[in-house]
């Protein structure tokens, strides 16, 4: 028996409130009472009341809620319930439970208080026999679906209408992006209709069309584009920093000519001075190239050797577009001392396979997809009260809508990839499943994948320095909040949804990555960090890497032309309407302009990375954890703020004010 005050807190997103009336129980470990409210929840509010309760509940442990529709069902966007109980000659003890979920239907939710699952096991088996209903439901809610054979399984929803509200984007995400989408397409139209009767026979007549959403980073790239440091400077710290690794060895498939043993010398110091780098896209060899409008595409298989100067300059020595192989068993080199336009177009190809590794392996794959893999078996095998589902949680918003988008309108029949990119119609799929059978748990764990390419300490790889300090200051996040709830190695160990959280995620989601080097369970607190590590770098930190660049290194087309219309060069004998008969035209040039903007925008509702509002914790436990966490982000911040004012080109894509707190776009 006694008083209790209670707050019921609502979103603050459009549509959160609801006209349905809302009905609340308060279930104790001795008995449960309905309060007899009739409340309607008015958005961004939270409203009071307080009731006499004559029962002795003990323990509160759950909030019951349902809503009730006379005619119309109103979903309700619950934020989270709030308790206070005033008990005779004890001070008032506030019980928090939390919800951030829909309410739909007139269905009973039950929400556990925030610190169910650290006393679950004195609940009579209340929380347990909770916690299995609730997964029932939500396997039902998320199921997975093999979209395309041989890459990770996505959620199962043809389009986004089919995915759970609680997945879906909130009103003012929804507005924004379709918004932008209208903006984009009318953009095309208006480029289109300006181009008409234009000219398209000059590297200059790209300007055309160069208006619209950029940066100004994309301006600084229309000027400086052909400058080969600014060319190499691109693998290190541009839109893909994932493929540029440390040579060992001068590569096999490069074949030198007779004639340039020269070059042969010159690769061979550069490699003992330990400062030979490459980038080989071997990945796209043989893959088919895409017809668009019945013009046939052309794809190359490059690899470009480079060089680091001193002064932390890349600079490229030598690119061999295709591998040897019996119809060119000694493809021609191009070199910076070939004719300008020669060396232009050979790095034009570079940059055109880099922009399919980019976006279909480091982008879409690595991030967009192994997010989706995460999220479904979140939601699929940990409950609302574990602590892992909590620490997760906000590094998954919105990423189960912007997948099912991209899915049915970016990789589509019919969609960008085959209106505008060479491995378009087909081909982009046969890389994403290449590249999947290349994903190794190693490659998504800066510490490991920067050490393999042999890019720690290298003073001009900022991208490196940055994500090894973003997975330190992650990694002692997810340390503190695992610490506060395995108190042991065995507590680990013996977590059954945990356990099958892994197992969901490395032999479903993946397709039985564990050959990749994925975990199939978890032997110690260790092994536990190092993986939500892993997948909290992955929605956060590895996304921004590999998004935000697109606005700036891709809307001057032909810094990174999205399509080659005609086959590499296999003499040195290039003419400019060679190079603009290969440029993609006008219309595909408009369309990637488009997407980059697009896809690479500041997004107007962005989270910072930590800074979620969404309370799953409480305690003073966890606050300070989270708090620390944000202390360390600021700091890096001032760090990184600090270096790049004496940059010619700052690198700003892991300033963690610039890190989305998960994939959204
Ligand atoms: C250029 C992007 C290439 C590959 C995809 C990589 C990652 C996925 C991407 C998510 C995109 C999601 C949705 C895009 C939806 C529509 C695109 C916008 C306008 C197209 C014009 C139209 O609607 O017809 O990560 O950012
Ligand atoms: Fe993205």
């Amino acid at each position: 028996m006694g008083r209790y005050r209670v707050r019921v807190a609502t979103g603050n997103s459009a549509f959160s409130g609801s006209n349905n009336q809302v009905q609340l129980w308060l279930v104790g470990l001795r008995a449960e009472v309905e309060l007899g409210l009739r409340l309607r929840p008015a958005r961004g509010q939270m409203e009071d009341f307080e009731v006499d309760v004559s029962e002795d509940l003990g323990p509160l442990q759950f909030v019951k809620l349902r809503k009730i529709h006379l005619l119309i069902k109103d979903a309700w966007f619950c934020n989270h319930i709030t308790v206070w109980v005033f008990e005779q000659s004890m001070e008032e003890k506030e019980i928090v439970f939390p919800c951030y979920r829909w309410v739909e239907g007139d269905g009973i939710i039950c929400l556990p208080e925030t610190t169910a699952w650290m006393i679950r096991n004195e609940s009579q088996g209340l929380f347990q026999k909770h916690q299995e209903e609730e997964l029932k439901a939500r396997r039902t809610l998320y199921g997975w679906v093999s979209w395309k054979k041989g890459i990770p399984l996505s959620v199962a929803a043809a389009s986004e209408k089919d995915l759970p509200l609680d997945a879906r984007f909130h009103e003012e995400k929804k507005v924004d992006f379709e918004r932008t989408r209208v903006v984009g397409v009318t953009e095309i139209a208006l480029k289109r209709l300006y181009t008409l009767l234009s000219s398209w026979n000059s590297l200059e007549d790209f300007d055309q069309i160069f208006w619209g959403g950029k940066s100004a980073l994309a301006k600084r790239v229309r000027l400086s584009w052909k400058d080969d440091d600014f060319f190499g400077y691109q693998f290190l710290n541009g839109v893909n920093p994932t493929l540029l690794r440390k040579s060992s060895s001068l590569p096999t498939r490069l074949v030198i000519p007779p004639g340039t043993e020269d070059l042969k010398a010159q690769l061979e110091r550069k490699l003992q001075e330990g400062c030979l780098f490459e980038v080989d896209f071997s990945l796209l060899a043989g893959i088919q190239a895409n017809v668009i409008q019945g013009e046939r595409q052309h794809l190359a298989a490059p690899l470009l050797m480079l060089k680091m100067e001193p002064d932390g300059k890349l600079l490229p020595m030598v690119i061999q577009l295709q591998l040897p192989g019996s119809d060119s068993p000694v493809p021609p080199l191009f070199l910076p001392s070939d004719p300008s336009l020669t060396w232009l177009l050979a790095k034009a190809w570079v940059k055109n396979s880099d922009f399919q590794l980019h976006e279909l392996q480091a982008h879409l794959l690595k991030t967009h997809l192994m997010a989706e893999v995460f999220a479904v078996a979140t939601m699929r095998c940990l409950p609302g009260m574990h602590p892992i589902f909590k620490l997760l949680i906000p590094h998954l918003r919105y990423t189960l809508e912007i997948n099912t988008r991209a899915r049915t309108k970016l990789i589509s029949n019919g969609g960008f990839f085959d209106q505008a990119v060479n491995t378009g119609g087909g081909g982009h799929l046969d890389v994403l499943r290449r590249a999947t059978t290349c994903l190794t748990y190693r490659s998504l764990c800066p510490p490991d994948d920067l050490a393999d390419r042999g890019l720690l300490g290298v003073p001009s790889a900022f991208y490196a320095h940055d994500a090894v300090r973003l997975w330190d200051i992650i990694s002692r996040y997810v340390q503190g909040i695992v610490q506060l709830h395995y108190l042991e190695d065995e507590v680990v160990r013996s977590d059954p949804e945990l356990q099958a959280w892994c197992r969901e995620i490395t032999e479903i989601g993946l397709c039985k990555a564990q050959e990749r080097g994925f975990p199939v369970s978890f032997q110690s607190r260790d092994e536990l960090c190092h993986f939500v590590t892993m997948c909290i770098f992955t929605c956060t930190a590895q996304h921004s890497a590999v998004n935000q660049g697109q606005l700036d290194w891709y809307t001057w087309v032909p810094n990174a032309p999205c399509t080659m219309r005609q086959p590499p060069p296999t003499t040195k004998d290039v003419t400019l309407e060679m190079v603009m008969a290969t440029m993609p035209n006008v219309h595909q040039a408009c369309i990637q302009m488009t997407i980059s903007w697009h896809l690479g925008r500041f997004q107007p509702d962005m989270v910072p990375l930590g800074h979620h509002k969404e309370q799953y914790f409480s305690g003073p436990g966890p606050q300070a954890v989270l708090n620390r966490f944000q202390e360390d982000l600021y700091t890096l911040e001032r760090e990184i703020v600090a270096r790049n004012e004496s940059l010619d080109l700052p690198y700003e894509y892991l300033k963690p004010s610039r890190i989305e707190n998960s994939i959204t776009i």
